[in-house]
């Protein structure tokens, strides 16, 4: 009996990689998640650990990233068959390629009634939120509603900076003065009232700070929050108080200039963790004691 290596592939798996268009100031964008896959004259690798014919997963990624700029990402089979005929034709010991892309699709954000040129939130709709407390009876009976939603995920891809900040010994990061700005916002408010037109006031009050998120110049997450807010309670009297809580999803800028390709912000890397988490309650400062109001019971709201 002899033992055999049977078949065998290997690759890199989910680069996300975010292409933005930005040779107008109406931007576009592509999300992708892309795998690679090489089957070819891989024994040795398995056999020996000879890595004479190993293109690394490593370089795999690498090149990934660079067809998205070089070839851009405008249709999703057009970059794979670039990529995966790149890999069969141009590295010797490869003899067939499978490139694999999720797309996540973002739809543009229409604030003030006109499309917007750089924000967008994730296509599929935000969890909307609500939690009612009713206490005692008669007279003496109190009410607390909150309202909100969870998982509306949302992006500019300019109109954000972030420098200035407090350094140490341990800080590495560069500041900049045009980055992406993604987060997946949970808001949750309370109500003064239970007076309210609770389903134009919930679609209003998204409207609004989509708008804020789209239109504030960031200087920081913390400062959109704020502006997100506040607008919120200039708008709509009966609420009195919003908390937010905001992941900051990374997306790094790609370092092309290795290749010699410029990278104007343009092929970004979207991390998943470790994720900044920026909170912050906005309130009314005659706002009525919270009572039970965020008294949470399932987590879920
Ligand atoms: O908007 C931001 N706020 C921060 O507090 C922070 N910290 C960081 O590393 N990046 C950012 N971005």
């Amino acid at each position: 009996m002899a033992i055999i290596l049977g078949d065998d592939r290997y690759g890199k798996a989910e680069n996300r990689i975010v292409r933005i268009v930005r040779d107008s100031p109406r931007h576009e964008i592509r999300d992708v998640n892309v795998s690679t896959a090489l089957r070819g004259d891989f024994a040795a690798a398995h056999l020996e650990g000879d890595q004479g014919n190993v293109l690394p997963t490593d370089t795999q990624k690498q090149t990934a990233y660079a067809y998205a700029k070089l070839h851009g990402l405008t249709e999703l089979e057009e970059y794979g068959l670039a990529l995966a005929r790149h890999f069969v034709d141009d590295v010797e010991p490869v003899a067939s390629a499978r490139i694999e892309i999720e797309e996540f699709a973002w739809d543009r954000v229409v604030a003030d009634g006109a499309e917007h040129d750089h924000t967008w939130t994730r296509n599929g709709k935000e969890v909307r939120l609500a939690s009612v407390t009713v206490a005692g009876s008669g007279e003496a009976q109190q009410t607390w509603v909150t309202g909100g939603f969870k998982d509306l995920v949302i992006l500019k891809s300019t109109g954000s900076e972030f420098h200035g900040f407090l350094e140490d010994e341990y800080t590495v990061l560069e500041p900049t003065t045009d980055r992406i700005m993604a987060t997946s916002l949970v808001a949750t408010w309370r109500f003064g009232t239970t007076d309210v037109d609770w389903n134009a006031v919930y679609d209003g009050v998204k409207a609004v700070m989509v708008e804020r998120f789209a239109n504030v110049h960031s200087l920081a997450l913390q400062q959109t929050l704020y502006a997100m807010g506040r607008a919120v309670l200039e708008a709509y009297p009966e609420i009195v108080e919003i908390r937010m809580s905001a992941p900051n999803k990374h997306h790094f800028l790609y370092d092309l200039g290795r290749f010699g390709i410029d990278n104007d912000n343009e092929v970004f890397h979207a991390d998943d963790r470790p994720y900044g988490l920026i909170q912050a309650t906005v309130t009314r400062d005659d706002a009525p004691d919270a009572g039970p109001a965020w008294d949470h019971y399932t987590g879920l709201v």
